[in-house]
């Protein structure tokens, strides 16, 4: 299979939001992260990457946001080239970028950082404030704390927050469920999908692939920088090959097979006992 047919497998047909073609991109010179990757996002889509621990995923979507230079290949946004532009035109054009780490300005306030994801744009503080608060009232219960006092978990609903202050259309998403609880998880998954449901296209990288391919309408796995696996989320949760080599299995799936299969020689045993 090539990698374009397996890039449009189960996406919606019609024009892309977001295409990125045969990308090669590293951070040393000679020195390929990205190796032809391919990715497609529809309007309205939330898509997730997967993969190994160093595939490359987090370098896709700094290259895409302008962070990591991209050596070949192209990026394009409703059709027009978009490769190698820098974060602050991309975010001007309707892309946001939430990082893994570092993505809070420490010593500003919630308020303040907020701000600051409108700096291009600053008459656009109070109603986007508001709108955002709405989908994080506890950021707007605690404006006035200083970002550096909170807790990872609300560290992440800032970066986020601060990131849907220009309402983008594109969220380019870095493993948001990266150290938090597994409640605080959830809670992370849902709010991506809300944010996806009310008209934010998501691209976003997960370790936590399971869950990530639940919430997602199309999954990618990326291995060494290259496109090995995409299709539907649910799907892909099923496919035996992506299990294999990229799931694996959960402790808890194997204690409920077991359990069947106890149950089930317990039933045999008991049927030919009454016989
Ligand atoms: N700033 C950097 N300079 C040089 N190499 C880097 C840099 N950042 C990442 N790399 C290298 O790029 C490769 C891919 O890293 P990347 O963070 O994109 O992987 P990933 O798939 O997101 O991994 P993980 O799931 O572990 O976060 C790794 O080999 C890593 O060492």
């Amino acid at each position: 299979m090539t990698a374009t047919t397996q890039v449009h497998r189960g996406a919606p047909s019609g024009e892309p939001l977001l295409e990125a073609k045969d990308l090669y991109a590293g951070y040393l010179p000679g020195v390929d992260i990205l190796n032809a990757c391919n990715l497609v996002l529809h309007p309205g889509e939330l898509v997730g990457i997967i993969g190994p621990n160093g595939a490359g995923k987090s370098t896709l979507l700094k290259a895409l946001f302008g962070l990591v230079p991209i050596r070949s290949g192209a990026v394009t946004l409703h059709g027009e080239e978009i490769t190698n532009l820098r974060a602050d035109k991309l975010v001007h054009r309707g892309v946001g970028f939430v990082p893994q780490t570092n993505n809070v300005f420490p010593s500003l306030t919630i308020e303040e950082n907020m701000q600051m994801g409108v700096f291009q744009d600053p008459k656009k503080f109070a109603s986007r404030f508001e709108q955002i608060v709405d989908l994080f009232p506890t950021l707007g219960d605690r404006r006035k704390q200083r970002a550096g006092s909170l807790s990872g978990g609300e560290r992440q609903m800032v970066a986020m927050a601060r990131a849907l202050m220009m309402d983008p259309k594109v969220l380019l998403l870095d493993e948001p469920s990266a150290g938090l609880s597994p409640v605080r998880q959830d809670e992370t998954f849902i709010r991506t999908r809300r944010i996806n449901k009310a008209g934010v296209s998501i691209i976003i990288v997960e370790q936590n692939a399971r869950r990530a391919l639940q919430i997602c309408d199309r999954g990618y796995v990326l291995d060494q920088g290259a496109n090995a696996y995409s299709g539907p989320g649910r799907e892909m949760m099923n496919d035996p090959k992506v299990i294999e080599l990229y799931l694996g299995t959960l402790a808890t799936d194997v204690e409920a097979a077991d359990a069947e299969r106890r149950a089930a020689q317990e039933g045999t045993a008991e049927g030919g006992a009454s016989q």
